[in-house]
């Protein structure tokens, strides 16, 4: 279900290093210019508020049981929700979020195995909204990869966290979990073929149709 606010929310998704930090700014700006009259903000999970930075610090440095590292992600997502997006989309903004809960379906559910049962029990206590709809994005851009390559695009620009540190396998399944979602949601989801170069993704990203209210 899609969300019931005046705003307009899009989510960047894709496993590490498949090329969403490269365009977000520009992305954004390119919004703020097509829709002068409605705020475009940029925000990103784990974070966007305060809490849930220092949460991102936490989940991206220690290591922790499966379902900690869940909760506390979910725990982030509902922070960021009741002090920036919600407001955000209620005052009809565009609201851009880097990652969102499909990352949390991908990597806890996909790469780690936890249980669909347990993320979508978590995602309908934090996301059902007033008026007992479930918040999405109205747009998820899905930057697909192969993990050889996000891999070896990383490894030439970063010092790996938590995650990054994983291997192989688990970024194909992460990815694979991403995969599998956006199958399920054509209508959601836009999905982005990583591979290319920079300049013909963001020909691509020009090129899609946004429709804020
Ligand atoms: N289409 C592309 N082709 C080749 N390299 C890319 C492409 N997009 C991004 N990169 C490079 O890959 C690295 C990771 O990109 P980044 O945007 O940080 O990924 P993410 O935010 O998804 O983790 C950066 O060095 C970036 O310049
Ligand atoms: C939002 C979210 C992120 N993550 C992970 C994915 C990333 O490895 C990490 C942080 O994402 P990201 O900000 O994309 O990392 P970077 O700035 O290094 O590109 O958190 C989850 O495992 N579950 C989630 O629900």
């Amino acid at each position: 279900m899609t969300n019931q606010f005046p705003g307009y929310f899009i989510s960047f998704e894709g496993i590490d290093g498949a090329g969403k930090s490269t365009h977000l700014d520009a992305f954004r700006a390119l919004l703020q210019e097509r829709f002068p009259h409605q705020e475009v903000i940029l925000t990103r999970e784990p974070g966007g508020t305060a809490l849930g930075e220092k949460l991102r610090s936490l989940l991206l440095d220690s290591p922790m049981n499966i379902e900690t590292e869940a909760l506390l992600m979910f725990a982030a997502r509902r922070e960021h929700i009741a002090q920036v997006i919600e407001p955000a989309l209620s005052s009809g903004k565009i609201v851009i979020s880097d990652r969102f809960t499909d990352a949390s379906f991908a990597y806890q559910g996909g790469g780690r195995g936890l249980s669909l049962n347990k993320l979508n029990a978590l995602e309908s206590w934090v996301q059902t909204m007033p008026n007992g709809q479930l918040l999405q994005p109205n747009l998820t851009i899905l930057f697909d990869l192969p993990g050889s390559i996000a891999e070896s695009r990383r490894s030439q620009v970063r010092t790996p966290d938590k995650f990054e540190k994983m291997d192989l396998s688990f970024f194909e399944k992460v990815r694979q979990e991403y995969l599998r979602r956006a199958q399920l949601d054509p209508q959601r989801f836009y999905l982005i073929d990583a591979t290319q170069t920079k300049e013909h993704i963001w020909n691509l990203l020009k090129a899609i149709e946004i429709n804020p209210a």
